[in-house]
């Protein structure tokens, strides 16, 4: 089946072009200015922005284990609502796939019911906790995009440092949540004035930052491309971009919610605004914008992390870590950072599409070519609407966001030339 995508507004080898694409057997087969053929479904963009799909190497679907709080089928039409056709599955499901039965398992399952491209992380311990090393090289074998003990710090350095050894060795890539698990003790919001305020037990931010120091030096030590999630405190950009600037293979992400609050907007003890890592201070948010601004910051990815109501309604000391995040992303980021002029619509393309594909060697996606997949959505960039529970299609709706004004509607979003999302009956 043909498809004809006329008057998109593209983008198209880094740049914003008019221009007509023919979609045949799930692939681009010609772009060009204008494009005119018969017997073709034709699709009217209408001057609407036509985008890669877009990509996030950090999201949390909740099965196996806990599907009260997401499916794959639901996580995967929450992303293509959001844009997004390729994402990153973190482990921390029950059981965590930690041997090569479970990952098979996992992606069978990732498999049946993904509408999008599921990848899969494998964990980088069993368990997620334990020092054990999982069989790094059997995982990858398997198709193991990545591994990440998302949730947890890995705590113990001699494990660390062997498991950057080993992956380095597959040229594979390891995504560290940093987190010292004796020293976030038992907090539940950023240490400082806002946990004060609150009464509430606080997160230190060098609970976060000395554990990214160590592991930069191992990082250095073993050459692995290592990936930081959801980097959240200045202390933690600035060694970054040092490590950087010394040439350490690191990379980082950063999502939505610590680019655009802090600490300081939370003003009631409400756990839409909980999460982990926590909100920081303004002077960290400042930061993450100036590290996303000089390139510090190479990705925005969204830890869409969805929990049931009834695990959110519950104040800070008793909620769940975490927050829906996949389908509010792009219109955010456009709007807080596009429309305000703090970058432009080309580099956020690049944060949401082009460096998560590039950096973690993912191919024949996160562009738009000639004879590649026909991954792409459709975005009214003029189009506005309020975030409000009901919009969501992901079973998690906890947002500090709910109630704001948002520009960049998703209008539909295609997989292989096929539309798993679309918001009206066009197709
Ligand atoms: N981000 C969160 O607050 N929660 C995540 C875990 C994580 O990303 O660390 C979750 O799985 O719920
Ligand atoms: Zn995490
Ligand atoms: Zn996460």
């Amino acid at each position: 089946m043909k498809k004809l995508i006329k008057n998109a507004q593209l983008y198209y080898q880094g740049q914003l072009t008019p221009a007509d694409l023919l979609v045949e057997n799930g692939k681009f087969t010609q772009i060009a200015e204008e494009i005119s053929t018969d017997g073709v479904q034709v699709i009217d963009a209408k001057q609407r922005l036509v985008a890669p799909g877009l990509i996030d190497v950090h999201v949390h679907f909740r099965e196996p284990g806990q599907v009260h709080k997401e499916t794959i089928k639901t996580g995967t039409l929450a992303s293509a609502h959001g844009g997004f056709t390729t994402v990153g599955a973190m482990p921390n499901v029950i059981p965590v796939p930690d041997d090569t039965e479970k990952f098979q398992k996992q992606l069978e399952l990732n498999q049946k019911n993904s509408l999008i491209n599921t990848l899969q992380y494998a964990p980088v311990t069993k368990d997620e906790t334990s020092d054990e090393l999982v069989d790094i090289e059997a995982l990858d074998e398997l198709g193991a995009f990545a591994f990440s003990n998302d949730g947890h710090g890995i705590m113990n350095a001699q494990s660390m440092y062997s498991a950057m050894e080993r992956i380095e060795a597959i040229g594979s890539h390891l995504a560290a949540h940093v987190e010292d698990k004796d020293l976030f003790n038992h907090g539940v919001i950023n240490f400082g004035s806002a946990s004060q305020r609150l009464g509430l037990p606080g997160i230190k931010q060098v609970a976060e930052t000395s554990q990214l120091a160590r592991d930069l030096v191992l990082a250095k030590e073993t050459g692995v491309h290592y990936h930081v999630c959801h980097i959240s405190t200045k202390d933690g950009v600035d060694l970054v971009r040092m490590a950087k600037d010394a040439g350490i293979n690191v990379t980082c992400e950063v999502t939505p919610h610590h680019l655009l609050l802090s600490d300081k907007d939370i003003v009631t003890d409400d756990a839409n605004f909980k999460m982990n890592p926590p909100l920081r201070s303004k002077k960290d948010q400042m930061a993450l914008l100036d590290g996303l601004a000089d390139g510090t910051i190479d990705m925005i990815a969204t830890d869409h992390a969805p929990h049931a109501k009834e695990e959110k309604n519950q104040g800070f000391q008793k909620s769940a870590f975490g927050i829906t995040g996949i389908e509010t992303s792009f219109p955010l980021m456009y709007t807080r950072l596009v429309r305000t002029g703090l970058i432009s619509l080309e580099k956020l393309v690049e944060l949401m599409a082009v460096k998560p594909a590039q950096l973690f060697g993912l191919k024949g996606v996160g562009t738009i070519g000639l004879n590649q997949k026909a991954d792409f959505t459709i975005i009214d960039l003029n189009q506005d609407y309020t975030i409000n529970e009901t919009n969501f299609l992901s079973k998690g709706t906890n947002s500090p966001f709910i109630g704001q004004s948002v520009f960049g509607q998703i209008q539909a979003t295609y997989v292989n030339g096929k539309a798993v999302y679309t918001n009206n009956h066009e197709e």
